[in-house]
């Protein structure tokens, strides 16, 4: 009895587990015994919703359609040709055509469906979840091949009728031909026969007559078979026009079988499309993924576990009379049953904790993707914002030019205009001059003559005095003497009587002698000097006639020159409108950088690589290469290796000019030692520097705007070492300190500095000369004769305007800084050591406060080295500032190099604002921003 009923309890379960494989098995290839034995009930209701669930779409539609298209055809087609006949034929006799096959392969699929579903609908109801979705799927997958099947059949059915097509064609262009070439046949026959016939109608003598009427009869046999021929002929026509006829109606139809064709199999695809998307919407939803799909098996499984456990306990239960060999059997069986169950749980546990810590990773994953994506899309449109900003720059920039060159073009003529006018006015002038000069010389020569004549009738009159007096003289003398003769006469004789008389006659001849010379005399005395008054009156009238003449050619001129004056204003403050805008279009601030060329003593060591390269066609990028990595830097203009000083300068010159405007601008170089600072800033004495250049530009442009302003140009040079501030300028080197000026204007001021008035270009050649010599430098292992100092060279320009008398005061700072090596690097020690440690320092705050204006911030802290204390008025805002790097290209200072251009970049990003000219005017200086 026991050993009965464990063989039972193990037939039992070894028959339950083997049923529920068979099912599983049977589910998956459609035999299933249930769907056996319940046919009626499932099949009934799965049948007519797979029915109209799934094969209506291209069903009875598309098949009527190609019916009746192949009926219509065979109707057409059946008085044609037996090629034809078998052709439609195919399609009314479905076991013998591909067509038909296709139509019973179709019908089988269908059936074979219905029968699938019938079965899975029987799975869903008796069996497990697994079962059911692994029994669905592969009732998709089985229809999915027959879908691929039917797909590969209308391929086939594609392919017979293409090539149905192409033989007719050729059946086509076969009789085509021979009808064609019957008909030439016959052409040719006709030809020759018309050709016989006019040979004989045509009369070629008598002897000739004769045997024309002797072949008359069988000319008239001719006609006849012509004729017959003829008849033929067109019967032919007939024939090949009915042919044609019937090939176009076979065309047509075929082109109708085609269409209907086309139709069914785009019907079909769509039906696979529909198929394949049911199919993955199934795989989704029994999980898509590997693991999902696993889990769900893992479940079911499970499931199915937990089920056959407790069926087992139940079948204990009720045989608990079972010996105990067997329920050993069974409690093992039940343990191994049980610990499965444990293992296959906790297995579950794990996948289903792995997977939503994937689906967190891919989440975190997916999230940071996102924020990446969107911050690269930012960065894209910020970058595309600066791209447009600068491209519009650009084209402002050019525009201005454009305008500025015009306008300037346009000044340029009108200035020549007026030149050559005031050319004329001038040589006029000049011809008044010259007459006016001619008056005058003929004044100064008739003075003179005057003076002479005077001189001349003074000697006369005293001549006159002189012979009056004489001849006072003279008479007293006489009538003296005739006193005393008549007292004589009365005391002597009558012989010395007559003998006195004889001598007073002599005497009264003498004197009435002398009368007629005084009276000539008198005579040319009032003619002289008649002659002197109208002289005078004469020049009086001609000076006045010569000054006339002069004030007309005046007013005339000043006149014409007023409106060219005007013209000229209004030209040159265009121009520098033009020029300021150009200015701040380039930015107030702007970094230059120049590549110092490899010379042979910068070559410490044999074979160093070049690391810094500069672009042609893009002059403001420059590539610096460090350990196998390439690094771009974007400035406002690179300047590479052969650079001259003159291309450097062009590049500043705007600033300078902007100096003589009023503005406050500050130029300085910065960079390692032995890069070009002092090169780019001093130069020497074959190729001056920015700073010699500087000021041959400024007096240039004075002595072009002499006219209408007048300037005066100031210059004091410091350098700051240690930070200590020395006067270069003078040589007792006494320590300066700067100051708040006492005057309340809130302008710096340096007590005890040096201010040099110059006056022209050779002046200041000798100041920078002397400033040069007073400098402090030393030799470090990076450059013989390094600059240990900053030095400063200060130019104010104060202008006034002739025709307003504004005043303006430009200021141009000009500031070659001391090297920004690295300690180590430049072998400093002891008083070295603390020189480059202040140089440093002095450099960080350089640093610290273009950070500071970078970032907008209220305070900027200039007041932290006498540098930036002494730049303050010059690099703050609303003024104009021009960096120029300098840069070794060698591999050994690509360090250096790469620091100085990082510098660059982020005094780049400073904005310094608008320009402000400082403009006074009526006693007060006050910022014009422009
Ligand atoms: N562009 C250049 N073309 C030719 N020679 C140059 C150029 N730049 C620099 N030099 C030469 O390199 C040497 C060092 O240059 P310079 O003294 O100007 O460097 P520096 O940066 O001022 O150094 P320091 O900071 O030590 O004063 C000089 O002999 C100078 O003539």
């Amino acid at each position: 009895m026991y050993a009965f009923y464990s063989l039972l309890v193990y037939i039992f379960y070894t028959v339950f587990k083997k049923e529920e494989e068979g099912e599983v098995l049977e589910g998956a290839c459609g035999q299933s015994p249930e769907f056996k034995q319940q046919p009626d009930h499932v099949s009934m209701e799965t049948g007519s919703r797979r029915r109209g669930g799934h094969t209506p779409r291209m069903g009875k539609r598309g098949w009527s359609r190609l019916s009746d298209s192949s009926s219509s055809s065979d109707s057409d087609s059946f008085s044609q040709s037996e090629e034809e006949e078998d052709c439609d034929g195919d399609l009314t006799m479905p076991a013998k055509t591909p067509l038909a096959a296709f139509l019973s392969f179709k019908q089988e699929a269908e059936r074979r469906r219905a029968s699938t579903v019938q079965l899975d609908v029987a799975e869903k109801v008796n069996e497990s979840p697994l079962v059911a979705v692994m029994s669905h799927l592969l009732s998709f997958l089985e229809q999915y091949s027959h879908l691929q099947q039917l797909q590969q059949q209308a391929e086939q059915y594609r392919l017979q009728l293409r090539r149905h097509r192409v033989q007719h064609r050729r059946h086509m262009k076969a009789l085509r031909t021979h009808y064609r070439q019957r008909l030439r046949d016959k052409s040719s026959i006709i030809s020759s026969l018309e050709e016989v016939i006019s040979q004989q109608s045509t009369p070629t003598g008598e002897g000739e007559s004769v045997e024309a009427s002797g072949g008359k009869a069988g000319l008239h046999s001719l006609v006849e078979s012509l004729c017959g021929l003829q008849g033929e002929r067109s019967q032919l026509r007939g024939e090949l026009r009915l042919l044609h006829s019937q090939l176009e109606q076979r065309d047509m139809d075929r082109h109708a079988k085609v269409q209907a064709f086309q139709q069914q199999i785009d019907e079909l695809k769509s039906c696979i499309e529909e198929r394949e998307q049911e199919l993955s919407r199934l795989r989704t939803a029994s999980g898509a993924t590997d693991s999902e799909k696993r889990v769900v098996c893992l479940s079911a499984e499970n499931e199915s576990l937990k089920h056959s456990l407790s069926v087992t306990q139940s079948l204990l239960q009720q045989l608990s009379v079972i010996p105990n060999q067997s329920s050993t059997v069974l409690m093992k069986e039940n343990e191994n049953l049980r610990s499965r169950v444990l293992q296959l749980e906790n297995t579950l546990q794990q996948r289903v904790e792995q997977l939503s810590r994937l689906e967190r990773q891919s989440e975190q994953l997916e999230w940071r993707r996102g924020e990446e994506l969107r911050r690269r899309d930012e960065r894209l449109k910020e970058l595309q914002l600066e791209l447009d900003k600068e491209r519009s720059k650009e084209a402002l920039v050019k525009h201005v030019t454009q305008t500025v060159e015009v306008e300037s073009q346009a000044t340029l003529r009108k200035l020549a205009e007026s030149r050559q006018k005031n050319e004329q006015l001038t040589k006029k002038l000049s011809n008044q001059n010259e007459r006016c000069k001619q008056l005058e010389e003929h004044l100064r020569r008739s003075d003179e003559v005057t003076c002479n004549l005077q001189h001349k009738i003074a000697a006369y009159e005293r001549e006159i005095n002189m012979l009056r007096e004489q001849l006072l003289k003279e008479i007293g003398h006489l009538e003296e003497r005739k006193e005393e003769a008549v007292k004589a006469a009365a005391n002597c004789s009558e012989g010395q009587l007559q003998n006195l008389q004889d001598q007073f006659l002599t005497l009264q001849r003498r004197v009435s002698a002398l009368p007629p010379s005084l009276r000539s005399m008198k005579t040319d005395y009032a003619s002289l000097r008649t002659q002197v008054r109208n002289f005078s009156d004469f020049y009086g009238a001609a000076i006045k006639e010569a000054k006339k003449q002069i004030t007309a050619a005046i007013s005339e001129m000043s006149e014409a020159n007023k409106d060219l004056l005007e013209k000229y204003r209004k030209e040159v403050a265009l121009r520098r409108k033009y020029h300021e805008q150009l200015v701040e279009l380039k930015g107030n601030i702007r970094v230059l950088c120049r590549v110092k060329p490899v010379l042979k003593e910068d070559q410490h060591e044999e074979g160093q690589a070049v690391v810094v390269t500069t672009d042609p066609h893009n002059e403001s990028a420059l590539m610096v290469m460090n350990k196998g990595k390439g690094r771009t830097f974007e400035l406002d203009k690179v300047f590479h290796p052969q650079a001259t000083q003159e291309e450097v300068f062009q590049e500043i010159e705007p600033l300078v000019t902007s100096c003589i405007d009023g503005y406050h601008v500050c130029i300085f170089a910065y960079g390692q030692t032995g890069s070009g600072k002092t090169y780019t800033m001093e130069g020497n004495s074959e190729n001056p520097g920015i700073n010699q250049r500087a000021l041959k530009h400024l007096f240039n442009e004075i002595e072009e705007r002499k006219d209408m302003w007048e300037y005066t140009v100031s210059v004091t040079s410091v350098e700051i070492y240690n930070e200590v501030l020395r006067d270069l300028l003078s040589k007792d080197g006494e320590k300066l300190d700067i100051k708040m000026n006492p005057d309340g204007s809130g302008q710096l001021h340096v007590p005890g500095l040096r201010v040099i008035e110059v006056k022209s270009f050779q002046h200041i050649k000798k100041i920078l000369a002397m400033a040069r010599r007073n400098r402090i430098t030393f030799g470090t292992q990076m450059n013989q004769h390094s600059s240990r100092s900053h030095a400063l060279l200060m130019i104010t320009v104060q202008g006034i305007d002739l025709a307003t008398g504004t005043k303006t005061t430009g200021k141009l700072n000009l500031v070659d800084l001391a090297g920004s090596e690295r300690v180590w690097k430049s072998g400093a020690e002891g008083e070295r050591l603390k020189e480059a440690q202040n140089i440093n320092r002095s450099l960080l705050a350089l640093g610290d406060v273009i950070q500071a204006l970078r970032g907008r911030q209220t305070h900027i802290p200039f007041r932290n080295s006498k540098l930036t204390y002494l730049l303050q008025d010059s690099l703050g805002k609303g003024n104009k500032t021009a960096m120029v790097v300098q840069v070794s290209s060698l591999e050994s200072n690509v360090g250096e190099t790469l620091c100085s251009l990082k510098f660059a970049q982020r005094v780049c990003k400073v904005e310094l604002g608008p320009a402000a000219r400082k403009i006074e005017s009526s006693d007060k200086i006050h910022e014009n921003c422009c």
